[in-house]
């Protein structure tokens, strides 16, 4: 399976002098087609910085940041934003819909921005709604919509057209459990057709959908460990807790 996303020796310092910040610090990470990958550690260990960094969203201080064999690092912030558009789909921990967009305008912005005509970014948006179970909502305004199904919104606009990396800031946050395990499929389904998938989760049974789980701490990557897996989530939670080594 080829590789979507490279980070080699990616560095990200907040700050300067006696303030500064290492957010990141001389991480190393791949993430291929089919694989989805979690990210757990402590407030402040730079899960977001991670996520951030490896959409484009945040410049790194050294190191290089490839998506799908094109270097962002190296790029102009047109070029990246382009990449970011086409290539990633991104479900931030507060939500960022836009609340004078009805649910399917909301989902087919991204297209619309990219040059998708807006007969066919509707389309798209649509089957992506239904793929998270709300085509009945798609004419309703966020502030009409719950909590798990704005989520679900948000879900369907990350995942909306061919992107191929999916990135994921506690995308389970604020939803029950039973809502969250439908965003997990939704992205492990999403994984298994080809994307590749980047999670950042407090939660031990959300990690459990995943390929493997990376560890970080003050900025750096502090162990691995292999999911459980393909699919369903196995094993007694307690199993999978967040280690302090
Ligand atoms: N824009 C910023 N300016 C200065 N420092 C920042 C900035 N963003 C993050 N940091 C610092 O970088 C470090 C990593 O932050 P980051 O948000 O990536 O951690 P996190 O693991 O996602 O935390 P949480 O679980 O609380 O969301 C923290 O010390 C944070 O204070």
């Amino acid at each position: 399976m080829s590789v979507v996303l490279e980070l080699t020796n990616v560095t990200r310092d907040y700050g300067r002098g006696a303030t500064q910040v290492h957010a990141l610090d001389c991480v190393d990470l791949t993430v291929r087609e089919g694989e989805l990958v979690a990210v757990m550690g402590p407030s402040g260990s730079g899960k977001s910085t991670l996520l951030n960094v490896a959409g484009g969203l945040d410049p790194v201080t050294s190191g290089t940041v490839l998506v799908g064999g094109r270097d962002l690092t190296a790029m102009d912030a047109r070029r990246r934003a382009e990449v970011r558009r086409r290539d990633v789909g991104y479900v931030f921990q507060d939500l960022n819909l836009i609340p004078a967009l009805t649910a399917l305008e909301n989902v087919a912005l991204p297209l619309e921005l990219d040059g998708v005509g807006v007969g066919r970014a509707r389309a798209q948006a649509t089957d992506a709604l239904n793929a998270v179970g709300l085509e009945s909502a798609r004419d309703r305004f966020p502030v009409d919509l719950s909590g798990g199904q704005q989520q679900r919104v948000a879900i369907a606009r990350a995942l909306v057209g061919p992107r191929r990396l999916v990135l994921a800031d506690e995308p389970t946050g604020a939803l029950d459990s039973v809502t969250g395990e439908a965003v997990m499929r939704l992205l492990r389904t999403r994984v298994d057709a080809g994307a590749a998938g980047l999670l950042v989760t407090h939660d031990a049974r959300y990690a459990a959908w995943a390929d493997r789980t990376v560890h970080l701490r003050d900025g750096e990557i502090v162990g691995t460990d292999a999911g459980a897996s393909a699919g369903e989530p196995m094993g007694e939670p307690a199993d999978l807790m967040e280690t302090d080594a």
